[in-house]
């Protein structure tokens, strides 16, 4: 992004991340896990970057895309939900898109969903003509209303939407969903997704200038290091060559083993990076198909 006249270039990169709620502290011990570390000032708005020239503004989520539309940051980890609300609302004003998405982050998974009464036996989208929903996203509601053909009136609510169907301001409501408590408690029962969401490393549509833009793609390397190797472990164990083909369908999520010979008899020592959870019932499971040894580890860092 080129700068305004009164910008001055940075040689820094700056992240936005939420100051507190669902995404501060997952966001932050991902940016650490990629080795990031800064001057701490968790109650003040501006970390400095110390290990790299990579600072963290500390602010409410809903003001990351903006900060990146206006330049005033490079990235930011926020809501896909977030992002795309605000995405669909610049679209639907005619204006050019100024942030995206660069890469999903694995953590806040909720979805978008439209819920109805529990009473209600929902037939499909036309059930919804002529309908209140109660919403904090207008912009992904009335974008998916207009695509299903459906003439609904879209009723703004910054928070506790789903108990506007009580109070009589709203039929139906689209809000996010995780486990759903919050719909059964109100007799809410969800009925279609408009958006599957999680946080997302986001920043600007355009390319940023070269220095920041290098320290950029740094951090995006060192984060596919990072989640590749967030559930991953070492697997450690013994096996004589004959077992094999009964051990390594038991190890579907692993990269092809380190095999190395103990002796001259047939008896393996082996090394697997399993991506998936390793649980009891794996290792019991392998050991009952001939592994012995069995020894789990943690991976610290990967870099491909
Ligand atoms: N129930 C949930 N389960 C999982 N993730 C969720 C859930 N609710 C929201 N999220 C995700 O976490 C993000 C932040 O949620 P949070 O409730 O902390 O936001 P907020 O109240 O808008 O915070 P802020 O004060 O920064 O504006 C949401 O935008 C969404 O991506
Ligand atoms: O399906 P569930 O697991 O019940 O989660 C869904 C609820 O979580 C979020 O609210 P949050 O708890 O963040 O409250 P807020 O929107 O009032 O901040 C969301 O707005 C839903 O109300
Ligand atoms: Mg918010």
């Amino acid at each position: 992004m080129s700068p305004t006249p009164n910008t001055p270039v940075r040689d820094r990169l700056r992240i936005a991340i939420q100051k507190s709620g669902r995404l501060a502290e997952p966001a932050r011990a991902l940016l650490a896990s990629c080795g990031l570390s800064w001057r701490e000032s968790r109650d003040r708005l501006f970390c400095y970057g110390e290990s790299l020239p990579i600072d963290l503004l500390l602010v409410r989520d809903d003001d990351i895309p903006g900060l990146i539309a206006d330049g005033v940051c490079d990235l930011g980890i926020v809501g896909r939900n977030v992002l795309e609300e605000q995405g669909s609302e610049r679209a639907s004003l005619d204006r050019a898109p100024a942030f995206r998405e660069y890469r999903a982050l694995g953590f806040g998974g909720c979805r978008l969903d439209i819920a109805v009464p529990d009473g209600w036996d929902w037939q499909g989208p036309q059930q919804l003509d002529g309908k209140r929903i109660a919403t904090s996203y207008p912009a992904l509601l009335s974008r998916w209303l207009k695509a299903q053909n459906v003439d609904a009136q879209v009723v703004l609510l910054s928070g506790s939407v789903e108990i506007a169907p009580r109070l009589g301001q709203a039929e139906a409501i689209c809000d996010l969903v995780s486990s759903g408590a919050t719909l059964s408690a109100n007799q809410l029962k969800p009925v279609t997704t408009l958006l599957q969401s999680e946080a997302v490393l986001a920043g600007p549509a355009d390319a940023l200038d070269a220095t920041r833009g290098e320290l950029a793609d740094l951090l995006q390397r060192r984060l596919d290091g990072a989640l590749r190797i967030r559930h991953s472990k070492l697997l450690l164990f013994q096996a004589s060559r004959r077992v094999l083909p009964d051990l390594l369908p038991l190890l579907p999520d692993a990269e092809t083993p380190t095999v190395m010979r103990l002796d001259d008899g047939d008896d393996l020592a082996l090394q697997a990076l399993c991506h998936g959870a390793v649980t009891w019932q794996r290792l019991e499971e392998l050991k009952r198909a001939g592994a012995r040894g069995l020894m789990v580890l943690p991976v610290e860092g990967m870099l491909a």
